[in-house]
């Protein structure tokens, strides 16, 4: 099973969302609230796709419905439906692994031990052995500059370095899909920066299904295969275009005319009171 999950992070992948609608009881007590209103994404292969929209427009909705992640006592989603490979994804599953803003580092653990924690659960327990799991962390720690730090804990590291665990927690299990919600939003600009470089050294080293919810352009153009823009709530796709230029750009390329107009073209989109269209794909 270790192989054939290492070898799995560069093996193809796809996840569609199909007309997904998403309703929440209302916070008033009266009736639902329409949240996402039948949005169409299909993602049918390695690269970093970044999603953005207004804040509260559904993001994180979406990204969970991948990992098959559903709120207790709510219909996710209450209309569409999610595929992953094709199949229709009804409950949390191993291909998909999630990065949270709050990087949920347990305090009392070390570093190695937090990153060692999946192979805790009896469901790891059970697929990985023993020294492959020490493999996988040793591997990782590595890859995400943390060695020196692994008998540390969380307390004795900076925001930042707390958030590589988080990274590296998720990256043990060799994820085929890595969904990342705003993973850096509470970082300082450098820190952020630092971030965003280890997390593509990470995929050119092992590509992998990368859907990375963030409020900020800049970060969207500098990580981003593709650009998915939602509207503000109920969300419907606003926008949707792919980005050629190589990783890692430049801060020549990020003040070149093409990106200028990138930048333009997401915030008008974010700005916009129109309603989206429902699916709308471009190449830039
Ligand atoms: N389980 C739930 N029950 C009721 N309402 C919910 C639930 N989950 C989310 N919501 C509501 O749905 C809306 C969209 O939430 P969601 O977190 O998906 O948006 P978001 O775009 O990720 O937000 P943000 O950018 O602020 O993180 C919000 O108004 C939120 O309060």
């Amino acid at each position: 099973m270790g192989d054939e999950a290492v070898s799995a992070a560069a093996t193809p992948v796809s996840v569609e969302l199909r007309d997904i609608v998403q309703e929440y009881p209302a916070k008033d007590g009266n009736g639902v609230v329409r949240v996402v209103d039948g949005v169409s994404i299909s993602l049918d292969r390695p690269g970093i796709v970044m999603l953005l929209g207004p804040s509260g427009c559904g993001k994180s909705t979406l990204l969970h419905m991948m990992g098959g992640v559903r709120p207790i006592g709510v219909q996710t989603p209450s209309s569409g439906q999610v595929l992953v490979d094709g199949q229709p994804c009804v409950e949390a599953h191993d291909d998909a692994v999630m990065v949270f803003q709050r990087y949920a580092n347990r305090p009392d653990l070390t570093v190695e031990e937090n990153v060692a924690f999946p192979f805790r659960l009896r469901h790891w327990r059970t697929r990985i052995s023993a020294a492959e799991a020490k493999k996988r962390v040793d591997e990782t720690l590595a890859a995400v500059g943390l060695d020196a730090h692994r008998r540390h804990l969380p307390s004795q590291l900076s925001g930042g370095q707390n958030q590589r665990v988080a990274l590296a927690r998720a990256l043990v299990l060799r994820p085929r899909i890595l969904l990342m919600d705003e993973p850096f939003g509470a970082l300082d600009a450098q820190t952020r920066a630092e971030m965003q470089q280890l997390l593509v050294q990470i995929y050119e080293q092992n590509p992998c299904l990368v859907v990375f919810v963030t409020h900020d352009v800049t970060e969207a153009l500098t990580l981003g295969d593709r650009v998915i823009v939602l509207t503000s709530q109920p969300a419907k796709i606003a926008d949707d275009f792919s980005i050629l230029e190589p990783r890692p750009r430049s801060a020549t390329w990020q003040r070149s005319t093409e990106a200028v107009r990138m930048e333009e073209r997401i915030l008008a989109q974010l700005h916009a009171k129109s309603p989206g269209r429902a699916s709308l794909r471009v190449s830039v």
